[in-house]
């Protein structure tokens, strides 16, 4: 039970309310004003307003209460997910705390779909384009720059934001040439992000909730977590940024000293606990069933608002021109829904005709979804996640497995796997093309040769490999690599140092022979 210590309400300092937005379409609609809403006329610039005293903040409520947006009746609740609405009429307000239907099933974000589609695709390019690069409050980030899509009602001023997304799509010209024969590669760089993974984009959501909940006096003590490393990085960061209380469970020995280390720098309450995050997940779901702990997990539908806009930059980015492929590394299994939903939300509203067939990667030590795939979705079994190079997604009972399958059949999508050495490989192919990539954005990168190898991916199809993490997190193994140091691995791509003696003559043998070998 929780203490009535826990259940106290939380304190806040902002006495600044900005006013309740109608929530009523008038007969006619009246497009909202691009410009208006981006609010960026040269004499408000983010750098005027500071040279004033203000900040970004105060100018974002003095443009809502100067020029509070007209007709907007944008709304989100909770439904049970993938359920007919007819039959099955539940719903929750955002502002509840609930993770599970009824039924015990996922739930889904919904958007009142009707009143976005109040104005066109056009409408909508325009609006997103409009905020790129900017540092207006708080469209300057990539996911709030999605606001009316993201969390339509939640105000400026509780958002949580590091100003996230706006990821590099990065053209992977050699790679593609040297090891594909692919000329129209591109890999989507969520991992060159505030803590160094695509979870930012799914954390600023789910922490300016909380925000949100704790101003209005919900009981939300702190915000908890079970990881494999990424996701507890960016809770504890959001968390620290707002300060809230971030708890997190970590699988003892089971991640890298960089992912650890995160939580701890941002004052994280972390628990290293003897298990594997299978273990660490159901504890989770426990401690937050019982004290006012709110789930950060993927479970949490929320996030996965955050990490959908993925996909729409990677629209916008190739100037609303859909890929064919998207290829996406799997673990707990919510950002193959998060894809799917972000490029079937720019279908619906007509922004693009169409969505790219999706590829789910995982790890061959930790695949339970690549085996459901190969049965046919026959039967789902959870499989017991062994070791992997790719340590982020050692999961074997993910929790979204209900939302993949749905992705990749609404996308006539694929499953592949890649074994230890493949992804290693890959991956250092990938680097000495002038990547540093994580071991996880290796086994996408093994899926998508094994996929060109066979002929299902062609020579000329527009392709994006999502990268999730950053590099640097993943250093160790990419030394153990390098230096042959992986048992029973043949190290193809190894790069090892040359030690040498500090003299001329030495130095001069080393490089002549390494001239001598290097193709010109
Ligand atoms: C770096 C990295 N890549 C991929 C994934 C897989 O994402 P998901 O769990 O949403 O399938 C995770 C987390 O699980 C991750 O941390
Ligand atoms: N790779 C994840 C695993 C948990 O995934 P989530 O999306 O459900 O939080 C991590 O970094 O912890």
């Amino acid at each position: 039970m929780a203490s009535s210590y826990l259940l106290q309400s939380p304190n806040f300092s902002s006495n600044l309310k900005l006013p309740s937005k109608p929530n009523t379409v008038k007969a006619t609609p009246r497009f909202l004003s691009i410009k208006a809403a981006a609010s960026s006329s040269s004499s408000n610039t983010p750098a005027n307003t500071a040279s004033k005293g203000n900040n970004i903040r105060d100018e974002a409520r003095r443009q809502y209460l100067t020029n509070p947006p007209q007709n907007q009746n944008f709304s989100a609740k909770y439904v049970p997910f993938n359920t007919d609405p007819v039959t099955n009429t539940e719903s929750y307000s955002l502002d509840e705390i609930v993770y599970r239907s009824q039924s015990g099933g996922l739930l889904d974000v919904q958007h009142d779909m009707s009143a976005l589609k109040a104005f066109p695709g056009s409408y909508w390019r325009a609006l997103f384009d409009s905020r790129v690069g900017k540092t207006t409050w708080p469209y300057g980030s990539g996911v709030w720059s999605k606001k009316e899509w993201v969390l339509p009602e939640i105000s400026s001023d509780d958002i949580v934001s590091a100003f996230e997304g706006n990821s590099n799509l990065f053209w992977a010209e050699r790679f593609g040439k040297q090891f594909l024969e692919m000329n129209d590669l591109w890999v989507k760089h969520c991992g060159i992000s505030h803590t160094g993974s695509f979870k930012d984009l799914g954390m600023t959501v789910l922490v300016s909730q909380v925000n949100r909940l704790r101003k209005m006096n919900k009981p939300v003590f702190g915000v908890g977590c079970a990881s494999t490393g990424d996701t507890s990085a960016a809770l504890s960061a959001y968390c620290a940024s707002a300060g809230i209380p971030s708890i997190v469970f970590l699988p003892a020995n089971k991640i890298s000293i960089a992912q650890l280390v995160q939580p701890i720098a941002n004052g994280a309450f972390v628990l290293s606990i003897d298990t594997d995050f299978d273990g660490c997940m159901q504890l989770i779901r426990e401690v937050t069933s019982e004290l006012p702990i709110y789930l950060a997990n993927s479970l949490n539908s929320l996030r996965l608002e955050g990490q959908k806009t993925a996909a729409i930059e990677i629209l916008q980015q190739f100037d609303w021109e859909v890929p064919d492929w998207v290829i996406v590394p799997g673990g707990n299994l919510g950002n193959i829904y998060a894809f799917y939903k972000g490029f079937n939300m720019c279908k619906e509203l007509g922004l693009v005709d169409k969505i790219p067939r999706l590829v789910c990667a995982q790890a061959a030590n930790a695949n339970p979804l690549y085996l459901y795939y190969k049965s046919g979705w026959d039967e789902f079994k959870a499989v017991k996640a062994n070791s992997t190079f790719a340590s982020a997604i050692q999961i074997g009972d993910p929790v979204s497995i209900d939302r993949a399958v749905y992705a990749l059949k609404q996308s006539n999508g694929i499953v592949e796997e890649a074994t230890e050495e493949e992804l290693m490989d890959a991956t250092a192919q990938a680097d000495s093309t002038g990547m540093f990539i994580c071991p996880h954005t290796g086994v996408a990168l093994t899926a998508l040769m094994k996929l060109r190898k066979s002929g299902v991916i062609g020579p000329t199809d527009r392709t994006v490999v999502v990268s999730t993490a950053h590099g640097l997190k993943f250093t160790q193994s990419k030394i153990d690599y390098h230096s042959n140091n992986i048992k029973e691995m043949a190290c193809r791509f190894a790069n090892p140092p040359v030690s040498v003696k500090a003299d001329f003559g030495s130095v001069m043998d080393v490089l002549k022979k390494y001239l001598s070998k290097t193709p010109k």
